[in-house]
């Protein structure tokens, strides 16, 4: 955990006092790599609940592992349409004396030289140890409505195209291992297990607001002279949302001290994470720090990370009411600073908080299409895939050629130019600059994370 560097300040010189605000900031820019292990460490996966079956959706994560409570198949099924035999009794005539259809249920016995007409999926009648399908059969008698004889064209082995009980799951056998993310597959494997309520971890509620007087609501007709419209929050809890978390609209928050504090009261009744944007800078209206760490008593585990863009983002924690642990993310105003650190600190937090064993967006390798000019800072440059298929050339390309080449969203990478997050599905992880680099060029290689569909 890291703390600010000791200061002289007190709460009243990091108030609204324009002129007793510290002319530096107290927080010192700590490196991504700490500020991500940071949050990860710090983040605690909350309690499980129980949810009915047929209930569990996709992105849910298994607190327990589920288990087999019936086997599959429950009775020895066929696994065609034909007859079911006597394996032994080889090629030859048979007499049909039952059938069974997929869920029908039949007391009669198979006997040398009879057979049973079955469906796929029908249980197999006793005696029957394997099923002859319809196409090696022929019919050499019949009423007009039933079939009474038929003739078995191939000679039968024994099983044949049987599914024996418990042949595919075993009762109590582990079907999903705890911390599993259900999809649709899983969502129909818990379907088959038997298994009524299903234990799994409950997702954090995360409230979003926008602190700046200069916002009025996106949806407001018009913006008045000196008014912006609030993106951010939007943006972020659509953000939240595509991620499969629960979110609540915490509203736009004036810069004042009071305001900030009654919001963030009401967020944590109904929440345990927030995710705020702006005033977390050097203005004289950038109460956030102040407020989490004097008015609640918050930690501010990191308050600057040098990155671009969000270099003031901040991660604190504390207890507020009871004794469960909140965690507000307080990220920069500016739209794509917030877009780009909610989704670097708040989504890796909020999915282990979720129970995600992997809480990191994934990471590959990528070849830019263009030259690109480094900053000092390491930066999250937004970027989109290109989905060029090099498979008919693949003989004549080099393997760096093989690799997918990305293109920056745009030329224009302020932390205000909102239209730099349209359709980026990367983020390029860019080195700082040095003095020996200043660029990379085009056909570098870099990492990148992936933060959309690609
Ligand atoms: N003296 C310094 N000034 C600034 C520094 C610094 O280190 N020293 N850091 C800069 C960086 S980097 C960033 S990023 C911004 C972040 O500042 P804040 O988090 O305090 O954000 P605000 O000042 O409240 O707003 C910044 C910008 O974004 C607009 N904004 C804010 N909220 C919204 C919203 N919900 N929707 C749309 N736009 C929003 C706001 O109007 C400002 O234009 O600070 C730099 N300054
Ligand atoms: O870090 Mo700020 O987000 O560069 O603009």
């Amino acid at each position: 955990m890291s703390e600010p560097i000791p200061s002289s300040t007190t709460s009243s010189e990091t108030s609204s006092s324009v002129i007793l605000r510290p002319r530096q900031s107290q927080w010192p820019a700590i490196s991504m790599e700490d500020a991500l292990k940071i949050v990860v460490e710090t983040a605690q996966p909350i309690i499980s609940k129980s949810v009915p079956a047929n209930l569990v959706r996709p992105g849910m994560v298994l607190y327990e592992p589920v288990i087999a409570k019936n086997p599959i198949p429950p009775a020895r099924t066929s696994i065609k349409d034909g007859y079911a035999v006597i394996a032994s009794d080889g090629i030859g005539d048979r007499e049909v004396i039952t059938v069974t259809t997929a869920g029908s249920i039949t007391t009669l016995k198979v006997t040398p030289g009879t057979c049973a007409r079955v469906s796929t999926g029908a249980m197999i009648p006793a005696g029957a140890d394997a099923v002859v399908q319809v196409e090696d059969t022929e019919l050499i008698k019949h009423n007009n409505i039933e079939e009474q004889v038929i003739r078995i064209l191939k000679p039968p082995k024994e099983n044949q195209d049987i599914r024996e009980i418990g042949s595919d799951v075993s009762i109590g056998q582990i079907l999903l291992e705890k911390r599993c993310i259900l999809g649709s597959a899983e969502i129909g494997i818990i379907a088959a297990s038997g298994q009524r309520f299903i234990e799994i971890y409950r997702k954090p509620k995360v409230c979003v607001m926008s602190t700046g007087n200069e916002l009025i609501d996106w949806t407001a007709e018009e913006t008045p002279e000196g008014k912006i419209r609030d993106t951010n929050r939007p943006q972020l809890l659509a953000l939240l949302n595509v991620h499969g978390f629960k979110t609540i609209d915490g509203g736009i928050v004036g810069d004042t001290r009071e305001q900030l504090i009654q919001s963030i009261k009401v967020a944590f009744k109904f929440s345990n994470v927030i995710v705020m944007s702006g005033g977390v800078s050097m203005g004289e209206k950038d109460l956030v720090k102040s407020v989490l760490k004097d008015d609640f008593g918050f930690t501010i585990h990191f308050g600057r990370v040098f990155m671009k863009p969000g270099l003031p983002s901040t991660f604190a924690t504390g207890t507020y009411e009871n004794n469960d642990l909140r965690y507000i993310f307080a990220v920069p105003g500016n739209p794509v600073s917030a877009w780009v650190a909610c989704q670097l600190f708040a989504i890796p937090a909020l999915r282990k908080l979720g129970g995600y064993q992997n809480c990191f967006q994934t990471e590959i390798k990528v070849r830019l299409a263009e030259q690109i000019r480094l900053d000092l800072r390491p930066e999250y440059r937004r970027a989109w895939l290109s989905t060029t298929d090099n498979s008919d050339k693949e003989s004549t390309i080099s393997d760096n050629e093989n690799i997918p080449l990305a293109f920056c969203t745009s030329h224009n990478q302020l932390s205000s130019f909102i239209l730099s997050t349209r359709g980026a599905n990367l983020l390029l992880k860019l080195p700082s600059k040095t003095e020996s680099q200043q660029f990379l060029k085009s056909g570098d290689i870099v990492s990148a994370l992936v933060i959309g569909q690609l």
